[in-house]
């Protein structure tokens, strides 16, 4: 890789609860079969990406308390899928979000420190704090948690599972002890140490509490991808400083996007695959599920092909949509659709088409790794989540032809530098790690055999 070149990094976002599959195409295939997940892990880790990632979503989305029927009906939970996965690739690193809302630390450091384990230090935790009250009715606690609450919660929640992680096998000097507003924990950890110290942690959530609390605690941000560069690298900019703020080298937090891309042989090709991947993506019954979600109403007796709704988004009303985050801008956003169906003459389903395409790099293998690597050198990223819309031959193309061109640009690296997920983002050592010695592990072994002084 050329030394004055910031590297690209890249993973692999395996869809979940969301409308960017095109179900139309046939090659789309099972969003729940393990065969799916095998394949699109695997063709990650063909073209070298830093890791695979799932997203959650712990409740089906709701629309005027109907099942949101777009949407695809469940999948399994996350970590038996990343510990299946270990078994079937050898590199590549496994990030698996999990609230941190509705669990609890020693349950969560169990899980993590077993993953990493069984997968010899490839495993990541995506934070999220998923506190919609509608989505806590599925837990014991019911609703749960004020949305200011949500981000203390998730920094005890994560220091917890870090004390959990650090503790060593069970003897008296190890007991966690943690009495904070979240937790009241005296306890003993009966995993063994994660092989990393510390699995990677990312964070998703971008209102100033969960940046803060990214910046401070994690080692990588699920980005939003936001439309303008200058947006980009403004916002960029923004998570740096907040981790200097904290007294953290900034290059230790990787500001990751999720983005998609759209391929053909000429510029006007790829536009065209992009158009009708779009197309396909955007069908009528879901342009105007994500209008409803603006206007806060339910729009889905409006023609998909007419104009946009001359009365304005009900704001003050409760969420008609349950499960995804409200619009705070609605009226703005309302404004600036009409503005944009206004000047270039747009049918809502043309008009939502048109504002989905910000997310997706289009053109050839050879200008989308030039737009990709430029992004970078250009700080609005260390490096992309990419998010395919086929399941699970989305990502053939990109790695076999994006990826060549990335590493002739001298940006990409030709093969895992590291063994764990850690060493692979170039991030630095964090926890305390395992020794070298097996025995060290072994219950009833001699405290200093043990590493403890
Ligand atoms: C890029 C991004 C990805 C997210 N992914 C998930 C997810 O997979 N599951 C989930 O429950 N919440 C997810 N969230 C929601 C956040 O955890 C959080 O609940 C939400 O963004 C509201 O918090 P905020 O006001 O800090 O943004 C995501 C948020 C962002 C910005």
């Amino acid at each position: 890789m050329t030394d004055e070149l910031r590297p690209v990094h890249l993973a692999a976002h395996f869809p979940g609860v969301n409308h960017h599959t095109v179900w139309s195409d046939p090659r789309s295939g099972s969003h729940i079969d393990f065969d799916s997940f095998v394949q699109l892990a695997r063709t990650a880790e063909r073209g070298l990406f830093d890791f695979f990632f799932l997203a959650e979503g712990l409740r089906l989305r709701e629309r005027a308390g109907r099942i949101h029927d777009l949407d695809v009906v469940g999948r399994p939970d996350t970590l038996p899928v990343l510990t299946g996965l270990a078994a079937v690739t050898d590199r590549i690193g496994l990030i698996g979000t999990i609230n941190a809302t509705f669990n609890e630390p020693a349950d969560l450091a169990r899980q993590f420190a077993t993953l990493d384990l069984l997968s010899n230090g490839r495993a990541g935790w995506n934070v999220v704090t998923s506190a919609d009250a509608f989505t806590g009715e599925n837990f014991r606690r019911g609703g749960y948690l004020d949305l200011a609450d949500r981000y203390v919660r998730a920094a005890d929640q994560v220091a917890a599972v870090r004390q959990f992680w650090d503790s060593r096998l069970p003897c008296a000097e190890d007991l966690v002890v943690r009495h904070s507003p979240q937790f009241d924990i005296r306890g003993r950890f009966d995993t063994p140490r994660p092989v990393q110290g510390h699995p990677v942690v990312l964070q998703a959530g971008d209102s100033a509490d969960g940046r803060d609390f990214g910046a401070r605690t994690a080692d990588g941000i699920f980005a939003r991808w936001w439309e303008t560069a200058e947006q980009r690298r403004d916002s960029y900019a923004d998570f740096k400083s907040r981790a200097s703020g904290f007294g953290r080298d900034p290059e230790h937090l990787k500001i990751f996007p999720g983005v998609s891309i759209a391929l053909g042989d000429s510029q006007a090709e790829a536009e065209h695959n992009d158009y009708l991947i779009r197309k396909g993506q955007i069908t009528p019954q879901t342009a105007l599920a994500l209008l409803s979600h603006v206007w806060n109403r339910d729009l889905s007796d409006l023609d998909p092909d007419g104009p946009l709704p001359s009365f304005d988004p009900d704001v003050d009303r409760p969420a008609l949509v349950q499960g995804l985050s409200r619009r705070n801008d609605a009226g703005d956003l309302a404004q600036r659709y009409r503005t944009i169906a206004e000047e270039k003459n747009l049918s809502i389903r043309e008009l939502i088409i048109e504002v989905s395409a910000s997310r997706t790099f289009v053109g050839t293998p050879r200008t989308v790794a030039r737009a990709l690597s430029d992004a970078i050198q250009d700080r609005q990223a260390d490096g992309f989540i990419l998010v395919p819309h086929l399941t699970p031959s989305g990502l053939d193309e990109v790695v076999d032809k994006v990826v060549p061109e990335l590493q002739d640009l001298g940006v990409y690296r030709t093969e895992y530098p590291g063994s764990t997920l850690r060493e692979n983002l170039g991030l630095p050592p964090a926890g305390l790690l395992p020794e070298a010695d097996p025995a060290a592990h072994r219950v009833g072994a001699p405290a200093n055999e043990r590493g403890v002084a």
